[in-house]
């Protein structure tokens, strides 16, 4: 890495699919060809010369004759191409636009495309044009493009090399490109460094010749301490998805620029705390276990997302004490929980998990015994939160009459009345189903004084949690024929993978429906699930919002118009005046400040102007009490 205090060294560019995410001529042909019987083919072709030419399969000046000779463009289409380009430069070369405009004295643009093109496109980056050294157009009269001018050396094979020695720059030379060309510099000894530009295209031919990968431009200013508007590059957060969440999630954080790591099943404690370091997102859903250990280990952790409604398999408080963020998706899967459980209460009623095994081994056994309608019939829901409220609606809609018990005030839907005690519920209802949370203190929650209290014959549902159930006592009120049937989609211990058998005294009990914990694996579920939570974790990185987050203090914020601090303290006094202090001390303007605290931490988000040094960065590092401290640009 150079030593920051030196000039910057020169900043060899190239153009297409670099600067801008597209090839120019490729877009040329597509705008030339419109309404062509054959656009999509001639456009196809000219895209695998392009690629051709750029992995070095063939000469760069045999690529581009074949190129322009296929195109068939005319001077009017400059105008629409130059106007797409500005529209297509690369997103973290945009990001950084004033870092152009800051050093354009040392950057050359240097490309084997079309300064027709090329000029206004980096001029609006202050590139002057004399810094642009690229190919021009030849035209006919009619203004037909029909080649480039032949003088030009950056038309020839090796261009850019001879370019590289007309221009003659006394002193560093480093060269970004995506193209094999622009590694050609490199090997010729005319730059001291090749930085393979990947954020368009990645060819392994390049890449594997560069001194460094680039994923974005941020990287390059990042590795090189050069001023730049974001405080971290994206490409430089990993994110560790477990347990197999819909691909959408992973598609969404690598199109935000991050790392992605997918293992498909859980993890236990000692393999995760193998797999953390380095880690500043966790995906999981609801086996893995996010213990204290596991955040110990866990040295760049910045938030948690659970693909799922339950928390209780993560150590909030734990994470919180950490800096940890955790998310959560509340209400993505309700709906596919509320329409199992109601399939689930009318499955059973008719003994359907007996009559469909013994159908399936040839036995024919027409009977009513045991069966009945749902219709005027009392479903008592325990808990009644977003599922349990849901399901009330549903199951009302259906002719059931509903009872809830609930240990909050909870607001009464539709004719649902409110019992004013479990033991009112179990003692009326026929149907008795469980939605509570996985909280530590609901454990063994429903054991055998519950099931007694129930009705004979009555029906029992758990789809919320295992391990608030007392599965013995189930089984036993099952074996004596006190209930007429049990649906059961979690447990208290669940495999790890699809790989690992099941194993659970309810297994082969008479009119019992066991499910894979599936209440929540519906395709609509999942891709909410896989939309809701990641868009969540990217808030709280790019903006410190934590609105919705399941352990911290909620802070939804305005639109940041300045650097932004986020500093997360133990909750403990003086700590924002120490903050305030530091500032004040260096000049710095607060142009907002939002605090919120609860038992253990406070978080702060503070809004200065543009002018602060990196001394003030580290004074507030080093403010008593810092758990996790960090700026967005
Ligand atoms: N089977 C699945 O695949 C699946 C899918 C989604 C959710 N879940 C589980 O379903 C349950 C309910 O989810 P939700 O989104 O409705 O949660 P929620 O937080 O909206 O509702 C839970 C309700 O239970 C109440 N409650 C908690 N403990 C209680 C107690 N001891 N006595 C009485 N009431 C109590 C709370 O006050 C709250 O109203 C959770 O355990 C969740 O993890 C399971
Ligand atoms: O998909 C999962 O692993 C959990 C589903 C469900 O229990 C939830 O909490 O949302």
């Amino acid at each position: 890495m150079p030593n920051a205090a030196a000039p910057l060294p020169y900043l060899v560019f190239d153009f297409d699919s670099t600067f801008t995410q597209v090839e120019g001529l490729d877009e040329l042909a597509d705008i030339a060809l419109q309404g062509h019987p054959d656009q999509a083919k001639v456009v196809g072709q000219i895209k695998a010369l392009t690629d051709q030419g750029m992995a070095g399969e063939i000469g760069f000046q045999e690529s581009l004759a074949k190129r322009l000779a296929l195109l068939g463009a005319n001077e009017r289409h400059l105008a629409p191409l130059i106007a797409r380009l500005k529209t297509k430069v690369s997103e973290s070369i945009r990001r950084n636009g004033n870092f152009f405009r800051q050093f354009a004295d040392r950057i050359y643009v240097v490309s084997s495309g079309f300064r027709e093109f090329i000029e206004p496109v980096v001029a609006e980056f202050g590139i002057p044009a004399s810094h642009v050294l690229a190919n021009t157009f030849t035209f006919d009269a009619a203004g037909n493009i029909t080649g480039c001018d032949p003088a030009n050396v950056l038309s020839r094979d090796g261009g850019k090399i001879r370019q590289l020695v007309l221009l003659d720059l006394n002193g560093p030379v480093y060269v970004l490109g995506d193209g094999y060309t622009d590694y050609q510099i490199r090997e010729a000894g005319l730059a001291h460094r090749f930085y393979a530009y990947t954020e368009n295209v990645s060819r392994p031919s390049v890449v594997a010749h560069a001194d460094e990968v680039l994923p974005t431009f941020d990287e390059f200013l990042y590795q090189l301490r050069l001023p730049m508007t974001l405080s971290y590059p994206k490409n430089r957060i990993k994110v560790l998805l477990l347990e197999n969440p819909d691909a959408r999630a992973a598609e969404l954080f690598r199109l935000e620029g991050y790392q992605v790591e997918e293992v498909k099943g859980g993890l236990d404690e000692d393999e995760l705390i193998q797999r953390i370091e380095g880690v500043s997102l966790l995906g999981i859903r609801s086996k893995t276990q996010v213990t204290q250990r596991v955040l110990d280990a866990a040295n760049r952790l910045i938030g948690i997302g659970a693909f799922c409604i339950g928390t209780n398999q993560i150590d909030l408080t734990a994470a919180m004490k950490k800096g940890v963020a955790v998310f959560n998706a509340p209400f993505s899967n309700t709906r596919s929980v509320v329409e199992l459980t109601l399939a689930e209460l009318i499955v059973l009623a008719r003994r359907i998990p007996e009559k469909n095994p013994k159908m399936h081994a040839g036995e024919w056994d027409k009977s009513a015994s045991g069966s009945f309608e749902i219709r005027g019939k009392t479903l008592g829901i325990v808990g009644y939160g977003n599922i349990g409220s849901q399901l009330s609606v549903v199951a009302e809609a259906v002719g059931m009459k509903v009872m809830y018990y609930d240990m909050a005030e909870k607001l009464q839907l539709g004719n649902a009345v409110k019992a004013r005690a479990l033991d009112e519920l179990l003692e009326q209802s026929d149907v008795v189903t469980l939605h509570i949370d996985g909280r530590p203190e609901n454990e063994n929650f429903f054991g055998a004084a519950e099931f007694a209290r129930m009705k004979k014959g009555a029906l029992f549902i758990n789809n919320a949690r295992g391990h608030v159930v007392d599965v013995p006592a189930l089984a036993a009120a099952l074996r004596s024929g006190h209930l007429g049937g049990a649906a059961v989609d979690v447990f208290p211990y669940e495999p790890k993978t699809n790989n690992e058998s099941f194993e659970n005294e309810l297994r082969g009990l008479p009119n019992v429906l066991l499910t894979p914990h599936i209440g929540g694996s519906t395709a609509e579920a999942q891709r909410n699930i896989a939309e809701f939570v990641p868009e969540r974790l990217m808030q709280y990185i790019n903006t410190g919002n934590t609105q919705q987050s399941v352990n911290f203090p909620n802070i939804q914020l305005p639109t940041q118009q300045a650097h932004r601090l986020i500093h997360i303290h133990a909750n403990v006094p003086g700590v924002l005046a120490n903050i305030n202090n530091v500032l004040a001390r260096h000049h710095v303007n607060i142009l907002g400040q939002y605090l919120k605290t609860n038992e253990h931490i406070g978080y702060v988000i503070t809004d200065i102007n543009r002018e602060y040094d990196h001394e003030v960065i580290q004074a507030l590092r080093e403010v008593e009490h810092t758990i996790k401290f960090r700026v967005l640009y």
